[in-house]
């Protein structure tokens, strides 16, 4: 299905066909990494994606998708509790993992009782030993975790994760999951992926809407006159990037 860092972006007249192809995308992959090994393992951001993938929970994905092959991991989460407004798992849950037979036991949420730095050296171990029991890929090139699908969403500041532009955080090369304490947009305290696990991954789609993304998407993928690279532009995995656009977020394309 994907060639080895192939670029694709499609722009959609409306956010309903964004999501209509989001799912019908999501599912495929799934149907391709359950058949060739028995699993897959998809990684969720918080913000506006979960909306976005709200026609996996109708048919005909809802009744195709093999959801007891799923194991969900969050690209990053809010240092809070799960029933917290803030919390991207409450987010994911309310919106998918609620509604599909996911197996509770392979939904990897953060520990939520921890603080920042340890709840992201927690995520990191858990990662270490799904790696092992073979749960999750690993990249023979760059010894980082290969997931078969994560999907992204960004800010209009052009962050991904709980990666922020200027910040530090975006130059980690050697952890797997970091923390951040005085993240921009609130809640502060987060935990997150790195980049090098971003890029190991197979499948990444970004899925990006809204006339206040144009000038970030522009910076990614135009000709922009901003010579300073924000962290979507940085995004380019091992395998596919797929860009899912709406017309007011490629607007300065
Ligand atoms: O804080 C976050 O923001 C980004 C973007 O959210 P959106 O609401 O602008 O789509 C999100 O991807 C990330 O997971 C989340 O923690």
């Amino acid at each position: 299905m994907a060639t080895k860092g192939e670029v694709k972006k499609e722009v959609f007249e409306s956010e309903e066909d964004l999501a209509v192809s989001l799912a019908k995308y999501t599912a495929q992959l799934s149907d391709k990494f359950c058949k060739e090994r028995g699993a897959f393992s998809v990684v969720l951001s918080g913000g506006s994606l979960i909306n976005s993938l709200r026609k996996l929970v109708e048919p005909p994905y809802i009744d195709s998708i093999e959801w007891s092959k799923w194991h969900v991991f969050w690209l990053d989460e809010r240092v809070v509790p799960k029933d917290h407004e803030d919390s991207n798992y409450k987010l994911a849950y309310d919106g998918l993992i609620s509604k599909v037979p996911i197996l509770p036991g392979n939904v990897y949420a953060i520990n939520d009782t921890l603080s920042a730095e340890a709840a992201a050296e927690d995520y990191e171990a858990r990662l270490r030993h799904l790696v092992k029991s073979n749960v999750i890929n690993i990249s023979a090139a760059s010894g980082f975790p290969k997931f078969d699908l994560q999907l992204l969403g960004m800010g209009p500041d052009g962050h991904v994760a709980s990666l922020f532009p200027g910040h530090p955080l975006v130059k980690e090369n050697e952890k797997w999951v970091t923390f951040i304490k005085d993240s921009p947009k609130p809640p502060p305290e987060r935990i997150t992926f790195t980049f090098p696990v971003i890029n190991s991954s197979a499948y990444i789609a970004l899925v990006v809407t809204g006339a206040a993304e144009a000038g970030a998407v522009q910076n990614a993928l135009g000709n922009s006159q901003n010579s300073e690279k924000l962290p979507v532009a940085m995004v380019s995995p091992e395998g596919e990037l797929a860009w899912f656009l709406d017309t007011a977020a490629a607007s300065k394309l």
